[in-house]
């Protein structure tokens, strides 16, 4: 492992509910590096980062967070994630509340705002625009103003790695290329970026590397050339048919 890599995964296989649904998987991502996932509906894009996460259990492989393998890695800090906005129920909240929730990995439980935490807050809403929304209610908000929101919360932990499913998903093209010129800022200052997307659209310029997965396997990764007889071996008996065991499913 390259001594910058903030995430290392390989030789991953993860199964759920039985089926077999990451295999012989690999991503790496280093400082001030933008990575996407790309894939079809059900190719394991979430599951991976899910896994990277430690939010699932991986059965086989290595996956390691800032050279710490997990499941032992506990610098949660050091991460910040931006969820599928429409995974996020946060009603009645408003954006400075949400965005508050970001320092909770700083403070004991039950623990008052303390002034760092209330600073890494505010800058983390000036970063992404949001400053003079910050007691509107989310729900008020745009798509793409959500998503920002989204962004803030990750970014008050004052993360060094931030990994985001499909940040863009939903958002309007002027505010894709908005959110994907403030994405290539944190990059530039040297965070590290993994990023869900269905396609590279507004990124292309902001991304250094795309892995590709299809149905679980890794199809393309620039830094890896595919070899074909080692990444794509033919099917198991015991796999055939269960390759895409809910066909065309969202996460
Ligand atoms: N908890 C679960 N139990 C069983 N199968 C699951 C579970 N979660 C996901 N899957 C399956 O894993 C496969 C990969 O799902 P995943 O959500 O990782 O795909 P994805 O590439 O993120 O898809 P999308 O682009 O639609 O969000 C799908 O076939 C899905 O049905």
């Amino acid at each position: 492992m390259a001594a910058a890599d903030l995430v290392h995964a390989e030789g991953v296989y993860v199964s759920l509910g039985g089926m077999p649904i990451l295999r012989d998987v690999h991503v790496d991502v280093a400082a001030g590096e933008a990575v996407a996932l790309i894939g079809g509906n059900g190719s394991g894009k979430s599951t991976l980062i899910r896994a990277v996460l430690g939010l699932i259990p991986h059965q086989e492989g290595v996956v390691e967070l800032f050279g710490e393998r997990l499941p032992g890695f506990h610098d949660w800090r050091r991460v910040g994630y931006v969820p599928q906005l429409s995974t996020v129920n946060v009603a009645g909240a408003t954006v400075r509340e949400i965005a508050s929730a970001g320092r909770l990995a700083h403070r004991r439980p039950f623990q008052w705002l303390s002034a760092a935490d209330r600073a890494a807050r505010d800058h983390a809403l000036e970063q992404v625009g949001l400053a003079d929304r910050a007691k509107w209610p989310f729900s008020a908000l745009s798509g793409g103003q959500k998503q920002r929101v989204l962004i803030a919360r990750a970014l008050a932990a004052e993360p060094e790695l931030l990994v985001m499913d499909e940040p863009l998903a939903g958002v309007d093209l002027h505010s894709q290329a908005g959110l994907a010129e403030l994405l290539r800022g944190f990059r530039d200052a040297g965070l590290g970026l993994l990023v869900v997307l269905h396609e590279r659209g507004a990124m292309a310029q902001v991304l250094d590397r795309t892995v590709t997965l299809c149905d679980g396997r890794v199809v393309t990764d620039e830094n890896h050339p595919v070899d074909t007889e080692r990444d794509h071996p033919a099917p198991e008996p015991s796999l055939i048919g269960l390759s895409d065991p809910i066909a065309g499913a969202a996460s």
